[in-house]
């Protein structure tokens, strides 16, 4: 009897959006770049700006190979990089995503709170560490930038102890503080920080001060 020949659903992931914008935030801030947003998060931020982005069964399942053509479209519209974020997505095994997005030749930057292994192969990883869910010792030890919100004088001392465990054992990571949306006193205290203590750099939302995506 002939062996069954069920094929297999292609690779696919829950996706929220995606779109070319600048990079707003962080080291890499106004630069053009591609985003992917992922579907799924259980860290629970009460602040979060994303929150649609939580359930993952609400959004639709996009092929890789989907994904894949819309980067190779992005380079040719003048991406310089991808931006894969969510949601946290490494709740999702992202090892085939990155392979299948690497043969478009251009850069792969994670956004990521650190909860789970890493899976997949970046360029350039982005911890934003959450005091209330730190991050796995290998992503700190991993990450090219550590990236603190804050709304709370609790955050600078936790940003200093992320700084600690990330700095041990390899390369520093840059060293970001980023008020959260919308508190004065997250602005006022990072921007206060930040002057007194020049190895940190303030990063700001500043697509959101722009009121683009
Ligand atoms: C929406 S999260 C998605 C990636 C991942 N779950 C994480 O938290 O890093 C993208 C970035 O936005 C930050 N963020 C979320 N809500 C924010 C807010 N209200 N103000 C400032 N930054 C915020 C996160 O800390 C993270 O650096
Ligand atoms: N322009 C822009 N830059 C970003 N950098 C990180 C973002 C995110 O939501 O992860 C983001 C975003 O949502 N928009
Ligand atoms: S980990 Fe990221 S996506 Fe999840 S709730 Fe926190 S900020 Fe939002
Ligand atoms: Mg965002």
């Amino acid at each position: 009897m002939a062996a069954s020949t069920t094929p297999h659903p292609p690779a696919a992931l829950p996706v929220v959006e995606t779109f070319h914008s600048l990079q707003g935030e962080g080291f890499h801030a106004g630069r053009s770049a591609f985003f992917i947003r992922l579907a799924g998060c259980t860290v629970g931020c009460s602040w979060c700006d994303t929150k649609h982005s939580w359930p993952e069964r609400s959004h639709p399942r996009l092929p890789l190979a989907e994904l894949s053509a819309q980067v190779g479209e992005a380079r040719r519209m003048g991406a310089g990089f991808v931006v894969i974020t969510g949601g946290e997505p490494l709740h999702h095994d992202l090892a085939p995503l990155c392979r299948q997005l690497a043969v478009q030749g251009l850069p792969l930057h994670l956004e990521t709170s650190g909860v789970d292994p890493l899976r997949g192969q970046f360029d350039w990883i982005t911890l934003s560490p959450k005091r209330h869910s730190p991050p796995r010792p290998e992503l700190l030890q991993r990450c090219d930038e550590l990236k603190v919100i804050v709304h709370h004088e609790d955050d600078l001392a936790f940003a200093e102890a992320m700084a600690l465990q990330a700095g041990s054992g390899g390369p520093s990571p840059r060293l970001l503080l980023q008020p959260g949306w919308g508190s004065r006193t997250g602005e006022r205290l990072a921007l206060e920080y930040v002057r007194r203590h020049p190895h940190w750099r303030l990063s700001l939302q500043c697509h959101k001060w722009l009121a683009i995506r």
